[in-house]
């Protein structure tokens, strides 16, 4: 008989091999309100709350949890502790027979919103997508506002209608007025749209009051996931002068089920593009330590359809820049906060993260097998994958975020 081979063994370059240990919470069939957090090695998930109890770790208080909240909230040195411990668990081999029946087939489990998400604000940080909506918005004047080199504009969003991969999303109904409409009418969007982000989780709280240096970055922000920010073009087009997107992207915004450590991220980080602008000292990066940019490629697919391939490297603003801005004002940070990059788009056309870009406002629909597409139809799903460069010419796989549009009721 030939040996059973374990989980544990992964093909070579596996995006989800030992340099990666994602976390999410998962539930098993038999047991759905039974929560629990799970690391992703391979195709399984690992129980590990279960696999720390089993091996007497210190760490169970973290990890038997149904929420990543007391993991997230533990700070930078547990957060290193812990991964040390979990890499050992899922590479020596004396820990195989003791993990191995802690492992579950992904496709078996249900996975959950990891943690429960208290503010949610997010950015506006690409110069291509805000280039690109600036000239079909404001086609009269400059594409970019007087501010967008000065500071990462961005607004606070809905902390509560945050979903997790896999959510059907109902197509939202709201007012919409076309500039050449007599008055507005009612009804569902027309123009539903998705926005490619990375969202990133906040896990250390900061003091009211205080603002958090950019150098403090990796001291409060636990990791990424994923990001769908759905967006209604006509009811925001109507809606958010002067004061912002409001209903128009508050209706759903959907998360990857996989929470990836910055740690797992330390080989794709990057240098961001030139600033062309000088900028104030509290934004100035020039003399940090770390490169502030994450080398991701995400893919953009409707229905299976590969339709973009957005490159998270050209983002002008950075993460750490956009929690320093965030905080300057002294406003605090809670654990499970989490803030959306803004839509990532690059310089080419295939390159861009929504529909309004890649239609051009819907006058260039999109050919799919299924027919032209200019904003999203009902039955419509929209997945978005990416990975990073990991160590040594490994790749760190950032799971997928998905989402089917449901008629309006
Ligand atoms: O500039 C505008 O008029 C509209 C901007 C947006 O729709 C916001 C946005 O795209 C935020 C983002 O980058 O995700
Ligand atoms: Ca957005
Ligand atoms: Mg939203």
């Amino acid at each position: 008989m030939p040996e059973q081979s374990s989980p544990l063994d992964l093909p070579e370059g596996d995006p989800f091999g030992p340099h990666n240990l994602p976390y999410g919470v998962f539930s098993t069939p038999g047991h759905p309100e039974d929560r629990r957090v799970g690391v992703r090695i391979g195709n399984h998930v690992l129980d590990a709350g279960a696999a720390a109890h089993a091996l007497g770790s210190p760490y169970a208080g973290l990890l038997a949890q149904p929420t990543l909240r007391p993991l997230l909230a533990a700070g930078r040195t547990a957060w290193s502790d812990v991964r040390r411990a979990l890499t050992a668990w899922v590479t020596v081999p004396g820990h195989r027979a003791d993990i191995e029946p802690l492992l579950h087939p992904v496709d078996t489990v249900t996975l959950h919103l990891p943690y429960e998400v208290a503010d949610y604000v997010d950015f506006y940080a690409s110069e291509h997508h805000a280039t690109n909506v600036g000239q079909m918005f404001r086609p009269d004047g400059d594409a970019l506002t007087p501010n967008w080199k000065h500071l990462p504009i961005g607004y606070h969003g809905r902390s509560g209608t945050v979903v997790v991969s896999g959510t059907d999303v109902v197509r939202p109904s709201g007012q919409r007025k076309a500039p050449t409409d007599p008055a507005p009418v009612f009804g569902p969007s027309v123009k539903l749209d998705i926005e490619a982000e990375v969202g990133f989780v906040v896990g250390v709280p900061s003091a009211h009051g205080t603002p958090v240096p950019l150098a403090d970055f990796r001291e409060h922000v636990f990791g990424l996931s994923l990001l769908n920010d759905w967006s209604a073009r006509d009811l925001q087009a109507w809606e958010y002068v002067p004061l912002g997107p409001f209903l128009g992207k508050s209706f759903a915004t959907s998360v990857s089920a996989w929470v990836t450590p910055l740690e797992a991220l330390d080989a794709a980080r990057t240098a961001p593009p030139a600033r062309d602008v000088p900028l104030l000292p509290y934004l100035d990066d020039s003399g940090e330590e770390e490169h502030g940019g994450f080398d991701i490629r995400i893919t953009v697919e409707i229905n299976g359809q590969v339709v973009s391939e957005p490159p998270f490297a050209t983002m002008y603003w950075t993460a750490a820049q956009q929690l320093a801005h965030m905080t300057v004002n002294g406003a605090s940070l809670r654990t499970g906060d989490l803030y959306g990059s803004g839509t990532v788009s690059g310089p080419e056309t295939a390159q861009r993260g929504s529909l309004l870009e890649l239609t051009w406002n819907g006058r260039d629909p999109l050919e799919l097998p299924e027919g032209k597409r200019t904003f999203l139809e009902d039955g419509d799903t929209v997945t978005l994958t990416a990975w990073a460069p990991g160590p040594h010419g490994t790749r760190v796989g950032l799971g997928d975020v998905t989402g089917r549009i449901v008629t309006a009721p």
